[in-house]
């Protein structure tokens, strides 16, 4: 059948019709109209496609925090089965020393689990950046994709995914490199809004073994950590946060810091260390302490001397104010961020305790000082500074722990002698390790019995304590009546 010229005339202009009503429905329903294409073709689609897709994004939220069930999966994928994929990515691992193989964006890799076949893709959004900005661009947006048959649903939802994620963890645990993560870091202005902390791994080798303090105090301190460690299903139960606050106090020299890393050698945590100095205002040192992961100690050093801790407590919207109106004229005078920390109390006690001091879970948190008596006893109050630790001058029991670590030694004829001058005078335990150091002499015995002889020199040298307890109340008065 011919078809008249008119008739397509008429045709073209029905479609020109409908697509003019189209494009002005548009423009006044945008959202309804693109949601029924959608649903629509989304239905189409279901009918024809039998597979189910889930998504799991790297951040979660506001970018705030790693997801989690993220990190669990690239372990999972990198150990259980980067074997089958063909483009892997290698980046170094433990300090360098190692290279850790994982999955290549836009790789895929199959995957059984009890007779069902699972494909996983890396897949990356590729951030743009359209003009010139002082602020930092948003970063590529990775995820993982799972995709299964829609009759494993169950499986995957349920045990499968569980299974991955309990592995992945595991696998995290059993690779990880421990990390020493600072605040204060040579990092320019832009990296720094980036990444909070940078980090080195963590090597020190002290441990409770080789700390010399009294033996029962140390026993206590071990288990008291051990029992934190273990005590998940204990803070949910008394509905507390999972951390635990350790005051650490003594003179200088008596294994404070040491302590610290015996702490984290024992429980196999990273360390967090916050230099507070460095930290422009209470807003940032949220965000850091966000960024914390579990398993850690976060450790602030000499608390007494950190910043000005003295003020009084301010609201919250006096402290939102004040930050907004720094951040103004930090933008405006186009300045670094070299400027006096702005950290009040409240903002610290938030720190320790507030609603975000639960982010992650299993942290210890550490002070040290060695004026206990300056700190204000809103911080370190129980509770919040659950356990104190008093590091004091080398006993006679310390020093042979000492004598062990650093000669070899668990008896000499001249530990009768330092065993009566430690009684009576006040050495460090930093300055006895240091004249047990073996430089002196030739041969072993020789060289023991120097380092030994040295000691007790150092220690005749000393003040004893009934002369150092009065000249400390003399400075006491002293700054009493300038007062
Ligand atoms: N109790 C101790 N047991 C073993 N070694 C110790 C002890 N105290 C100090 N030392 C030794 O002395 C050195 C200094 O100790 P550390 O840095 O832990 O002291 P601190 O209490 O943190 O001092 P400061 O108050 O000055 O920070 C350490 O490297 C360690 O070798
Ligand atoms: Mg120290």
């Amino acid at each position: 059948m011919m078809l008249h010229e008119g008739y397509w005339t008429g045709l073209g202009s029905s479609i020109a019709g409908v697509m003019f009503m189209w494009a002005i429905a548009r423009q006044y329903f945008p959202s309804q109209l693109d949601f029924y294409l959608s649903n629509s073709t989304s239905k189409l689609v279901r009918l024809v496609y039998p597979y189910l897709e889930i998504t799991f994004f790297e951040y979660v939220g506001e970018r705030l925090k790693r997801s989690e069930a993220y990190a669990a999966i690239e372990a999972y994928l990198a150990d259980s089965c980067s074997a089958r994929a063909a483009r892997l990515k290698a980046e170094p691992d433990r300090g360098g020393t190692d290279v850790a193989l994982s999955m290549d964006d836009f790789e895929e890799v199959v995957d059984d689990f009890r007779g069902a076949k699972l494909w996983w893709c890396s897949n990356k959004i590729v951030s743009r950046r359209t003009s010139f900005s002082f602020y930092p661009a948003p970063e590529d947006r990775h995820s993982y994709r799972l995709v299964f048959h829609r009759r494993h649903r169950d499986l995957v939802v349920g045990a499968y995914l569980r299974h991955v994620v309990e592995e992945g963890k595991a696998i995290e645990v059993r690779k990880r490199q421990r990390k020493l993560y600072t605040n204060v870091a040579n990092m320019d202005w832009y990296e720094r809004h980036r990444n909070a902390w940078s980090h080195v791994p963590f090597e020190h080798p002290a441990t409770f073994d080789t700390l010399a303090m009294d033996a029962a105090k140390k026993q206590e301190i071990v288990e008291d950590l051990i029992s934190f460690s273990q005590s998940k299903d204990y803070y949910k139960r008394i509905g507390k946060a999972w951390k635990r606050g350790y005051l650490l106090y003594g003179p200088p020299g008596t294994g404070k810091s040491t302590m610290i890393a015996a702490m984290a050698n024992l429980l196999d945590y990273d360390v967090y260390d916050l230099e507070l100095t460095a930290v422009k205002n209470n807003t940032v040192l949220r965000q850091l302490l966000i960024e914390t992961a579990s398993k850690s100690i976060i450790v602030i050093e000499d608390i007494d001397c950190s910043v000005d801790l003295s003020g009084k407590r301010k609201t919250a919207d006096e402290e939102k104010r004040e930050d907004a109106e720094e951040e103004k004229k930090k933008i405006a005078a186009g300045r670094g961020d070299k400027e006096e920390s702005k950290v009040t109390l409240s903002g610290l006690l938030n720190f320790i305790d507030g609603i975000w001091s639960s982010c992650g879970g299993e942290k210890l948190i550490v002070f040290t000082t060695n004026h206990v008596e300056k700190l204000d006893p809103a911080l370190v109050r129980r509770g919040r500074m659950d356990k104190h630790v008093e590091l004091s001058y080398c006993s006679f029991e310390g020093f042979k722990v000492l004598a062990k670590n650093y000669l070899g030694i668990v008896e000499h004829p001249l530990f009768g002698e330092i065993s009566g001058l430690l009684e009576e005078k006040n050495i460090s335990p930093a300055d006895v390790a240091e004249n047990l150091m073996l430089k002196y002499g030739t041969g072993d015995g020789e060289k023991i019995e120097a380092c030994l002889e040295n000691l007790i020199k150092a220690l005749k040298e000393c003040k004893s304590k009934t002369e150092k307890e009065a000249e400390t109340a003399t400075v006491e008065e002293d700054e009493e009546a300038k007062e």
